[in-house]
């Protein structure tokens, strides 16, 4: 290779890393990172006298750079595989909110499915929260404790019975998340245990993607999913406002 050639492999390697530097997609930065490595080793091998060292180095740097970059395209692959009930979940509900299917794709693995019966208890009001919901199917009733000076009753046995008053305040229908009120203060407070709002209860068999606060909250804060992070919050805040003028138009 004469001199200019492999000067202007140097001048380009740098162009490339510089361009790296300000790109913010992962992938796109190390296609850029690779290519200008790449030139890079062909500018110090075609020197009068070869620069092994950084060679070398950069040698190594290539092979990083290859295996993250598989590891990237495999995960995009996994995510392709999604199935076509999930697929049509993302574009409806996940895709305008900011998550790239492989975003979603991690939100979804990181939970899992559960079938839930009719009058099974997804959040008690006053009680720790530690599971947040998404309802794929079915019906949740939202009700708040609503007696003021509870009576004590004399039953026919003798015993005193508390009787307790429940007043409904929402039904939640499907596509909406449960229990990230609580999640949210849990992120934000430095993962304090805190007590549901309201009581939830299935009104109906239904299916929901249960979360575990710890796990989904150590999943979230890693560097590599700051994006389903960011989405996430972003998802929950709209649900959050459409649930606020929902009670605003029915006066609750
Ligand atoms: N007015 C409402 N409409 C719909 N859902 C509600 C309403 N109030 C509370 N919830 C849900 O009930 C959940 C109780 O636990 P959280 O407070 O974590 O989060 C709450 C919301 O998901």
């Amino acid at each position: 290779m004469n001199e200019s050639l492999s000067n202007m492999c140097g001048h380009f390697s740098f162009i490339l890393l510089g361009t790296s530097y300000i790109t913010s997609d992962i992938f796109h930065l190390r296609i850029l990172a690779m290519s200008g490595i790449s030139l890079s080793i062909l500018f110090q091998y075609y020197r009068p006298l070869p620069l092994f060292i950084p060679i070398r180095w950069n040698a190594l740097f290539l092979i990083t750079n290859a295996g993250m970059i598989a590891a990237l395209l495999s995960e995009r692959n996994e995510a392709n595989k999604m199935s076509d009930n999930e697929r049509e979940l993302y574009d409806r509900e996940f895709k305008q909110m900011g998550f790239t299917p492989v975003e979603y794709y991690r939100l979804v693995r990181a939970g899992r499915r559960r079938q839930v019966k009719q009058g099974s208890y997804l959040c008690e009001e006053s009680q720790v929260q530690k599971n947040m919901y998404f309802l794929l199917s079915g019906s949740i009733e939202v009700s708040i404790d609503s007696t003021n000076n509870p009576t004590a009753e004399v039953s026919p046995s003798g015993s005193q019975q508390i009787t307790r008053r429940r007043s409904r305040v929402a039904s939640i229908s499907p596509n909406s998340f449960i229990g990230e009120m609580t999640f949210l203060t849990y992120l934000q407070e430095s993962r304090r245990s805190t007590s549901a709002s309201t009581t939830c209860i299935a009104n109906e068999d239904s299916e929901v993607l249960e979360w575990d606060f710890e796990e989904l909250a150590t999943a979230l804060e890693t560097e590599k999913n700051r994006g389903v992070k960011n989405a996430l919050q972003a998802k929950l805040s709209n649900d959050l406002r459409k649930k606020l003028s929902a009670m605003t138009s029915t006066g609750a």
